[in-house]
């Protein structure tokens, strides 16, 4: 069964606000890292579990999961737009095999997907469209959250399903650990911006686009300088969720209720559940072992940065 795994956070700050040359070589060297794993395992199909931040998702109709017959990248914060290389067949084999497992998930046939989906994709292969990928949406950042271990049951089912594959499939996390970026939120939103997040925000003109990004650009910067109003990264907790994973009793997990992890670790500590998916799904096919890790709490790109890669022992 020639499957292997590839976690990694995401951040849009990256290229964009500078943390020093010490992070920047370390994070460059997690990133070859990652490249040479993947490049070595060669991979057939990647299954790729991401969150997305109101571009393609929204509160009209917020899924939990939702797996992608066909997507688009919308291409924010200059990340590559365009169509992925989506399978049909297998996304909906995969979707109806999950469903048949009792677990609940939306399907799109045009889901449209932001950085967090393809940033992966683009340190990796520097292309979104260099391999077959099935898109994977694990809501991480609007609330309501299902508990983690429906993550993980959604992530065991995917991976029971390639139980028998001959296909070599890299199961690939993206998000960030703990980090409270200044997404808009629901429970705090101005009119305007509970306009944008029940669907309003969707394709927003080049210049709402800019403003968005100058927003959380700043935001940056303002935290580097203690001078933001958004949690401190949370490096003991995502120790913590890194030795959890790495240990590989992800059952553990269950007790970290929704509200804990945003008091703990910020809004956006729910992007973990990507990762939660992707190892339970490699967990669901035997006993693996996490054989490369990085993490690094890096203010400059709002997030608790971390890369891991695992392999079926
Ligand atoms: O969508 C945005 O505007 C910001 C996203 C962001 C910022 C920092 C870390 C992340 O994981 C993000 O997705
Ligand atoms: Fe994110």
């Amino acid at each position: 069964m020639p499957i292997a795994l590839a976690a990694m956070s995401h951040s849009p700050l990256l290229g964009r606000v500078d943390p020093g040359p010490d992070t920047t070589s370390a994070v460059e060297s997690a990133f070859d890292s990652v490249r040479r794993f993947v490049k070595d395992f060669d991979p057939d199909l990647i299954v790729c579990f991401s969150p997305d931040h109101y571009n393609g998702f929204f509160y009209d109709l917020m899924p939990p999961f939702c797996v992608g017959y066909n997507a688009v990248s919308i291409g924010d914060y200059g990340s590559q737009a365009g169509p992925l290389d989506v399978p049909a067949d297998t996304s909906r084999a995969l979707a109806e095999y999950v469903l048949d497992q009792g677990v609940d998930l939306a399907v799109s046939l045009r889901m449209e997907i932001d950085h967090g989906a393809v940033q992966p994709l683009e340190i990796v292969y520097g292309s979104i469209s260099a391999k077959p990928v099935i898109p994977v949406f694990v809501n991480s950042v609007a609330p309501p959250f299902v508990p983690l271990a429906r993550v993980r049951a959604l992530g065991a089912a995917i991976g029971r399903y390639f139980a028998n594959t001959e296909q070599r499939v890299l199961f690939l996390a993206s998000g960030g650990l703990s980090h409270d970026p200044p997404v808009p939120r629901l429970a705090t939103a101005s009119a305007e911006q509970r306009e944008a997040l029940l669907g309003g925000g969707r394709h927003l003109s080049p210049d709402a686009r800019d403003e968005r990004e100058r927003r959380v650009i700043r935001a940056a910067h303002d935290f580097v300088a203690g001078k933001a109003d958004i949690k401190e990264l949370a490096p003991e907790w995502d120790e913590r969720f890194l030795d959890i994973v790495a240990g590989g009793d992800l059952s553990s997990l269950d007790s970290w209720s929704p509200q804990w992890m945003t008091d703990v670790a910020g809004n956006s500590s729910h992007e973990i559940r990507t990762w939660v998916a992707a190892y339970a799904a490699l967990a669901a096919l035997g006993e693996y072992r996490v054989d490369f890790r990085f993490y690094r709490p890096i203010k400059e790109f709002l997030a608790g940065f971390a890369v891991t890669t695992a392999v079926l022992e």
